[in-house]
């Protein structure tokens, strides 16, 4: 047989790119981005112009396709390849990213009856109003003892499906009733495709409440929320739930010449980005801690044992790779921090040095940065900026920087706020591996292991932990290319399971950042001192932070 490859496609928040992988090498041959051309819809309705309010992150589900009819033709073509050798096509998206939809199948925004109603949109990952719903969801559930909620890290989060549900039932009943089914977008880029639609075992399980063995919380607990809910898993969220790496069916022959492609070949079942991205980094064992770093990070990990950890995002039987349980958990900004202080709250002077370098803020503020030794700067930051998303998960928690003095400069400040970042990725680990998920070693994907070196040595010294890190540039679409290889098995050119596929395609860089021993000793201490102030600041002792917000609210 010769060579046989597989697409990838990766939908991120702003734009969709597919990727052409040679599956004997995980080589990824071409890649082309499509930006969405409507955008994120967070103020007007695309057409009618009706105004959303705050906290409303929605998208066009025709942007979708329009990635599969312009990138994949361009993937092809740059490749040179006999599209005859593709052999499956593989998505991963962001999530919760959800649509209701008709009896069709088709999102209920293509109606011309109700596409001035915003409900009948696509509700994008960090649409965030429905938090009232939220609430009650969490309060719900902790006073009947719902045995989900643990699994859950405790909380259940505004982005995810059922608050989002429950939000369109309270906003638009109208909406609530016309919708056949809620589907999150992977499901339903993926059904477009195959005619055929089926949940996947990551977001049913992760963003759904959905569990291997119990499925979804009981009709009570529903009732409980809202009468009208009663019924809901076993009507609007109805479908077969099917785990990652399964074919979800043949390509159809309109979807194929669309793309260019051979009508038929295997379409694996959708995924989310993050947790794309563990296979491809070649984790598919126990034991290492993943992260996806850009402007927030994402934390994945395997384990043999359904184990309860504090303020995990959620823990789900197959939900990463076939045969674990994968646990999930997050730092709700990263990048952001570090661009709030370029942006926000940096000197002139720095800029203009940097510019007369020729080089970024980042780069210059790391280089001056590197010349200090841990401890050096006096300073010590919370990194709240955005809340906390792992482990307290306090959306109201803010930021804080100790230590400051007349003397501070700029790169003592950046350097405090890398390895407060790193001190908020130690609490996680501690945390994963102090309730028996072992964290032996760090695996880095997405943009910041490749912009910046010191902040990777700071974790690798902070967590006292080697980090290898990802040899792609598309690591979740690289993940996607894996699985479809895998919905195409091993007699069609591809692979048996997601474990060959990692031994044959996935790669790391040679190079890994390990631990310094001394600088090791120095951010122990600092790492007792950071978790003195994460637990007076963050567990109730001093909650300063919510009442500066209160007053901060009250006086505007
Ligand atoms: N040299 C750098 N060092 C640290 N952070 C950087 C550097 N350059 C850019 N950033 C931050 O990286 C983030 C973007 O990361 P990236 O992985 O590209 O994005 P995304 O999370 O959207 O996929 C931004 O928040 C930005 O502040
Ligand atoms: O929530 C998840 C994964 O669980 C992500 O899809 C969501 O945070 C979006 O991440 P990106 O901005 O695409 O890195």
């Amino acid at each position: 047989m010769g060579k046989k490859y597989t697409i990838g496609v990766d939908y991120g928040t702003q734009s969709g790119r597919a990727v052409l992988v040679d599956l004997s090498n995980g080589h990824e041959v071409a890649d082309h981005v499509t930006p969405y051309p409507h955008h994120v819809i967070d103020e007007h309705l695309p057409g009618s112009g009706i105004r959303l309010e705050h906290d409303w992150a929605l998208q066009h589900p025709g942007d979708y396709l329009e990635v599969l009819r312009r990138s994949v033709p361009a993937v092809l073509k740059e490749s040179g390849i006999d599209p005859a050798d593709v052999i499956g096509i593989g998505i991963d998206f962001t999530a919760c990213t959800m649509l209701p939809v008709d009896t069709k199948g088709q999102p209920l925004s293509f109606d011309p009856e109700l596409t001035d109603n915003p409900h009948s949109w696509v509700k994008l990952w960090k649409h965030h109003a429905a938090q009232p719903e939220a609430d009650k969801i969490n309060e719900i559930a902790a006073a009947r003892g719902e045995a989900f909620l643990p699994r859950y890290g405790g909380k259940i989060s505004s982005e995810w499906m059922i608050a989002k549900v429950w939000q369109i039932l309270d906003e638009a009943p109208e909406i609530y009733e016309k919708a056949d089914m809620f589907l999150e977008a992977t499901d339903w880029v993926i059904a477009q495709m195959t005619g055929t639609i089926v949940r996947n075992s990551c977001t049913a399980g992760y963003k759904a409440i959905w569990h291997k063995q119990d499925g979804y919380p009981g009709k009570e607990y529903f009732k409980a929320l809202d009468p009208r809910l009663e019924n809901l898993t076993d009507t609007k969220l109805r479908g077969e739930v099917i785990p990652l790496g399964t074919s979800a069916g043949g390509l159809l022959p309109e979807m194929a010449e669309m793309m260019g492609l051979a009508p038929g070949i295997a379409v694996a079942v959708g995924n989310v980005d993050a947790h794309a991205a563990v296979p491809a980094v070649g984790v598919v064992t126990p034991g290492k801690l993943v992260m996806a770093m850009g402007t927030s990070i994402c934390h994945m990990l395997l384990g043999t044992e359904e184990k309860q950890v504090e303020g995990m995002c959620g823990v789900v039987e197959d939900g990463i790779i076939p045969g674990y349980y994968g646990y999930e958990a997050g730092q709700s900004a990263v990048g952001d921090i570090f661009e709030w202080y370029v942006e926000e709250a940096l000197p002139a002077y720095v800029k203009e040095a940097a510019d007369k370098e020729g080089l970024n803020v980042h780069q210059w503020l790391e280089r001056e940065a590197a010349a200090y030794k841990p401890g050096q700067t006096g300073l010590l930051a919370l990194d709240w900026w955005n809340g906390n998303r792992s482990v307290l998960v306090d959306t109201d928690l803010t930021g804080m920087i100790l230590g400051m003095t007349l003397l501070t400069k700029p790169p003592e400040i950046y350097r405090a706020l890398l390895e407060a970042t790193a001190f908020g990725t130690r609490k996680i680990v501690d945390a994963f591996h102090e309730n028996g998920v072992s964290v032996d070693a760090l695996y880095a994907c997405g943009g910041l292991p490749q912009k910046n070196r010191l902040l990777m040595q700071i974790y690798a010294d902070v967590t006292n932990r080697e980090i290898f890190v990802a040899d792609s540039k598309q690591t979740p679409a690289l993940g996607a290319a894996m699985f479809a290889a895998v919905a195409a098995g091993a007699a069609a050119g591809g692979y048996d399971t997601i474990l060959d596929a990692a031994d044959k395609m996935a790669r790391v860089k040679e190079e890994t950042f390990k631990p310094n021993p001394e600088h090791v000793k120095v951010y122990d201490r600092l790492y007792q001192e950071y978790s003195k102030l994460h637990d007076y600041f963050g567990r109730g002792e001093n909650d300063v932070m919510k009442r500066l917000k209160r007053i901060k609210k009250s006086a505007e």
